[in-house]
């Protein structure tokens, strides 16, 4: 459906649905915690055209069971049912042999704010959903999409470690819309083809800790096109917040982006090799700076992660903003581990 690299109209397509039916033979069950909201909504729609998946679990403290008796009317295969905490078993039901679990659960920012500003809201949110995780699936891939993700990602890290079920290898930050953005924004001003276009952008999900490494590529912007290139891309989620007026963020391109992730783990856990998605994960690229968790190119296996890319040829402009990117991430990931720690 999404190749890593692009999507195509195929989404729709019936001769591909069927090909895969017959493929995948495994019963894959996705769940998505807030599936009610502005992300959860065009998500779980996307996830019910995948083939790959075959029950999908949506959740939310409001609105899930709506959102699911819509979906569930789309005529594809998978069994689609919608649960609050009180309506049919709650979270531990929705949660009970998921593979993978999505969680847009959170507020999202208006004008002028940042998504460190969300910390305070979002934190104890997905503290408590990354609990119920750790219970009651604690061998699925979670996706983390909720913001402050260079935060939120160490906060489900830490509750997972806490519950003695930490698989560094199925923990992911989503910042497959970064890639996605510096993708479509090169193709704008070079005139390309977007799907042909597949930018390389390591680091965190926000600000200056989003780092396009337009040089592998080969392309080589330079002066103000570049500096230009660099701050769209680094501050392409505020361009959607001030569009939207107070309305929120990126819901539909988040979606999109949350689902091809998803479509690639599945891929992966049906035996397709070179499956390669950027990923905010448990890695060893900058530890000895005190950064244990990086975005960039992961291979994905069976097991989750299979390989760790590393960060190849860089020019003397993008090590310039590596080394302000590593500088912020530190914080932010502490910031994550202390609020579990003092807030278990
Ligand atoms: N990683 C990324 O690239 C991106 C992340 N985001 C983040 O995603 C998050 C969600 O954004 P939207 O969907 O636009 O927000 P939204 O407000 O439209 O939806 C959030 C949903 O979460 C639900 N929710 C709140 N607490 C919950 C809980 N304890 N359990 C289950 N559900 C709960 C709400 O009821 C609501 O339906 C925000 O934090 C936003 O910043 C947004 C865009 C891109
Ligand atoms: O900008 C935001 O707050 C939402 C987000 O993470 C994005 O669009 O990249």
């Amino acid at each position: 459906m999404f190749a890593a690299r692009q999507v195509t109209s195929s989404v729709f397509g019936a001769a591909q649905r069927r090909a895969f039916s017959a493929s995948a033979a495994s019963l894959s069950k996705v769940a998505v915690l807030g599936a009610g909201g502005g992300i959860g909504q065009p998500l779980s729609l996307l996830l019910k055209l995948n083939p790959r998946v075959t029950e999908l679990s949506l959740f939310d403290i409001r609105g899930a069971p709506g959102v699911a008796a819509d979906v569930g009317h789309v005529n594809t295969k998978s069994v689609v049912t919608g649960y609050e905490p009180e309506q049919n078993g709650g979270i531990a039901a929705a949660l009970k042999g998921a593979e993978i679990v999505l969680i847009p659960a959170g507020v999202p920012r208006k004008p002028g704010m940042t998504r460190d500003d969300l910390f305070n809201t979002n934190a104890s949110i997905v503290r408590d959903l990354s609990k119920s995780v750790a219970e009651h699936c604690p061998n699925a891939n979670i996706l983390i999409i909720s913001n402050p993700v260079n935060s939120t990602v160490p906060i489900t890290a830490e509750v997972l470690k806490k519950a003695g079920v930490y698989n560094p290898k199925r923990l992911f930050g989503v910042t497959t819309l970064d890639v996605v953005r510096a993708s479509r924004f090169i193709s704008q001003h070079k005139g390309t083809d977007p799907a042909n276009e597949n930018i390389v952008v390591i680091g965190g999900h926000s600000g200056e800790t989003i780092v396009p490494l337009l040089s592998q590529s080969g392309y080589n912007l330079e002066g103000q096109a570049l500096a230009d290139y660099v701050k769209r891309v680094q501050f392409g989620g505020d361009e959607v917040v001030q569009a939207k007026g107070g309305a929120g963020s990126a819901t539909l391109s988040m979606a999109m982006a949350g689902a091809r992730f998803a479509e690639s783990l599945l891929k992966a856990a049906q035996g397709e090799k070179g499956v390669i998605e950027p990923s905010f994960v448990d890695s060893p690229l900058f530890k000895d700076q005190g950064v244990t968790y990086f975005s960039s190119n992961v291979e994905l296996g069976p097991e989750g992660v299979e390989k760790i890319h590393p960060i190849g040829e860089v020019t003397a402009h993008e090590q310039k903003l590596i080394d302000v990117c590593v500088g912020q991430l530190k914080g932010n990931i502490e910031k994550g581990v202390k609020f579990v720690a003092e807030n278990p």
